[in-house]
């Protein structure tokens, strides 16, 4: 059977590097473009790529994707700065490209995907909920993919489920002490050398919390999602958004 052509375009950046080993790494895959800011996007083209993954910048990956989909190539999307905007865009782009899918994952690795779950089974049981993310200190974005995100899904349960939005008792204080708002729910943005990529959403109710954590120790966690992705989207036109739609029982991140 022949291999799935596969791209990476931020190669050269902290993820795409070891994004780009992993590919050249599957018996099933063929790393034909691994391209960077120098580089010229027409190499994904000229080597007939199949599937693109982009791990560059918010700043760079929609015209990024406008040429990968306007040229029939299907998408890996782990870069973040997503908003109902973009995503809108995205979906209509792709509406006009019968065929191709995209995959927007926040986040590739099983444990963070599993966190975002857990939180929002959570959610409708607890009266006060705060999200801490903590990144290393080159993070350009925040407050991460994963951690606005993991707000909103934790805000969408709770409107669901019909508790109110959460009572801030400040009154007093210095601006931004409170975290960002992401739909009612505070998220705060930790940068610290020496971190990769962890998440704590904490829970509280009467005499009671759940905290539930995460940790990425190493870029190796966001690999098999990667390949999981790469491998399935090429069967799923249209827009998908967050890992958990491709993840099958039969799923085995160590094995990758
Ligand atoms: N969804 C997920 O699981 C993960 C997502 N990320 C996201 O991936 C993105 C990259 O993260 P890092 O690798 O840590 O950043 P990085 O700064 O180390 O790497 C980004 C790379 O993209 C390149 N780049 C920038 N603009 C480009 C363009 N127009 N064309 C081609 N290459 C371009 C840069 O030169 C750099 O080499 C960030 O948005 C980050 O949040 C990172 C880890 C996991
Ligand atoms: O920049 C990173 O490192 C990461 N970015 C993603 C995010 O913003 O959620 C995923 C992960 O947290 C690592």
């Amino acid at each position: 059977m022949s291999k799935l052509r596969v791209a990476v375009i931020g190669a050269k950046g902290r993820i795409g590097a070891e994004a780009a080993r992993a590919v050249e790494a599957a018996d099933d895959l063929d790393l034909v473009a691994a391209i960077d800011r120098d580089d010229r996007l027409e190499t994904l083209t000229e080597a007939d790529t199949q599937v693109a993954v982009d791990l560059t910048h918010p700043d760079a990956v929609m015209d990024n994707l406008e040429y990968v989909i306007g040229h029939g190539i299907h998408a890996v999307v782990g870069t973040t700065g997503w908003t109902p905007v973009r995503l809108a865009a995205l979906e209509e782009r792709l509406a006009a490209a019968p065929g191709i899918g995209a995959l927007v994952a926040p986040n590739f690795s099983i444990g963070a995907v599993l966190t975002m779950r857990f939180a929002q089974q959570a959610a409708r049981w607890f009266e006060s909920v705060e999200v801490i993310e903590l990144h290393h200190d080159n993070k350009p974005d925040a407050p991460s993919g994963t951690a606005g995100r993991t707000a909103q899904l934790i805000a969408a349960a709770r409107a669901e489920h019909g508790r109110a939005p959460q009572h801030d008792p400040t009154t007093h204080g210095l601006p931004g002490a409170r975290g960002a708002d992401v739909d009612g729910v505070p998220v705060h943005s930790v940068r610290l050398r020496g971190l990769l990529a962890h998440q704590e959403v904490l829970f509280g109710g009467t005499g009671e919390t759940l905290t539930i954590r995460h940790d990425s120790l190493h870029h190796s966690s966001f690999m098999p999602g990667i390949l999981l992705a790469v491998r399935t989207v090429p069967g799923v036109p249209g827009l998908t958004y967050g890992l958990e739609h491709f993840l099958s029982e039969d799923f085995r991140p160590d094995e990758d």
